[in-house]
């Protein structure tokens, strides 16, 4: 079922530039150029693309805080940017970059006072906080105000207080920007868990490990144009950036065999380090390659790199 409709969706920036004391150019930076997706309930959707591409942009559109130039935008029963009263009672949204949360009130103030705005009956409320604490690791911090609390207890906080509602869905924009390994960790498996109990979770984010981990779909979004969309495993199939077989033998003299093998892959034979290398195409050739290898030579050492989905993805950007 689709939980997230977008079709033909653009966003277009007025902006003025000074030419003189009395004169101003006006320029139309176009953000968005006519963008079509869907998200299915319950996916763990990665919105990622370059810096200005505008995903920051969509978002903003996606949670209500701003009207599209064009284009059709639905998340469940709601256009965002006409119902938005209502609409923010369903949502939970989280930028990384700014506090959602009162600076000098403790993080528990701030949840009651959330309880209040999103009429929260008692009962679920403390149900959902015991939940929370435990699974955000907040029992430390409910006393402390905001302003005292380190990143990553700051997001962890930020997480807890756009769930305390029980939102169906999650807009997270770079959740986990500055944080240390460990933060990290801790954000990384709460999103998790909360995604394999059915949220429907929305992610942007520059952090390639971050969307491996998490997401099973992933949107490319360059220069405010979708350029992929699919499976994040499905996305290494996309370029042809080759797969790397690296093989430590010996190898004394000439061989027809390995002449051929390096001129069909693209490889070389490294003399001094006794290390072969080969660019191939496909995973069979893989097995293939490792077949024909172990049979005819001693081989020491075997291993296959596959592209990193950060070499996929600056290859994108930059085509
Ligand atoms: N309020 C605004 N007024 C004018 N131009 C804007 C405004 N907001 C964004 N833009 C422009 O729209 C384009 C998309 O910006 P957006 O912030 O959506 O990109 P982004 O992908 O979120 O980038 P980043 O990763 O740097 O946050 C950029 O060219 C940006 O300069």
């Amino acid at each position: 079922m689709e939980f997230i409709t977008v079709q033909g969706l653009k966003k277009e920036y007025t902006v003025y530039e000074k030419k003189s004391l009395f004169r101003r150019n006006k320029r139309t930076i176009e953000a968005l150029k006519g963008v079509d997706f869907t998200v299915k309930k319950g996916e763990f959707l990665g919105y990622i693309g370059p810096n200005g591409a505008g995903k920051s942009t969509t978002i903003k559109i996606l949670t209500g805080i701003m009207n599209p130039s064009d284009g059709i935008v639905k998340v469940g029963d709601y256009i965002p940017y006409k119902d938005r009263k209502k609409y923010v009672q369903n949502i939970g949204v989280v930028f990384g970059q700014k506090t959602q949360m009162w600076w000098d009130l403790p993080v528990k103030d701030t949840y009651e006072l959330l309880k209040g705005i999103y009429k929260v009956d008692d009962k679920k409320y403390k149900r959902q906080l015991e939940y929370l604490v435990d699974k955000l690791f907040l029992e430390d911090i409910l006393n402390h105000p905001v302003r005292q609390l380190s990143l990553g207890q700051r997001m962890r906080a930020e997480l807890g207080a756009c769930m305390i509602h029980d939102p169906e869905i999650l807009f997270l924009d770079e959740p986990t920007i500055g944080l240390d390994v460990v933060s990290k960790h801790k954000v990384v498996d709460f999103l998790q868990e909360i995604n394999n109990k059915g949220k429907t979770i929305f992610l942007t984010t520059h952090d390639m490990k971050d969307i491996e981990k998490l997401c099973n779909e992933m949107l490319v979004l360059n220069h405010g144009n979708i350029v992929y969309k699919g499976k994040v495993d499905q996305l290494k199939t996309i370029t042809d950036l080759p797969i790397k077989v690296i093989a430590q033998m010996n190898i004394n003299g000439e061989d027809n065999n390995l002449n051929r093998i390096l001129s069909k892959h693209h490889g070389k034979y490294d003399k001094i380090k006794n290390q072969l290398v080969l660019n191939v195409k496909t995973k069979q050739d893989t097995s293939e390659i490792a077949k024909n290898l172990f049979n005819n030579f001693t081989v020491e050492d075997f291993k296959v790199e596959e592209p990193s989905i950060e070499e996929i993805i600056k290859l994108i950007y930059t085509s």
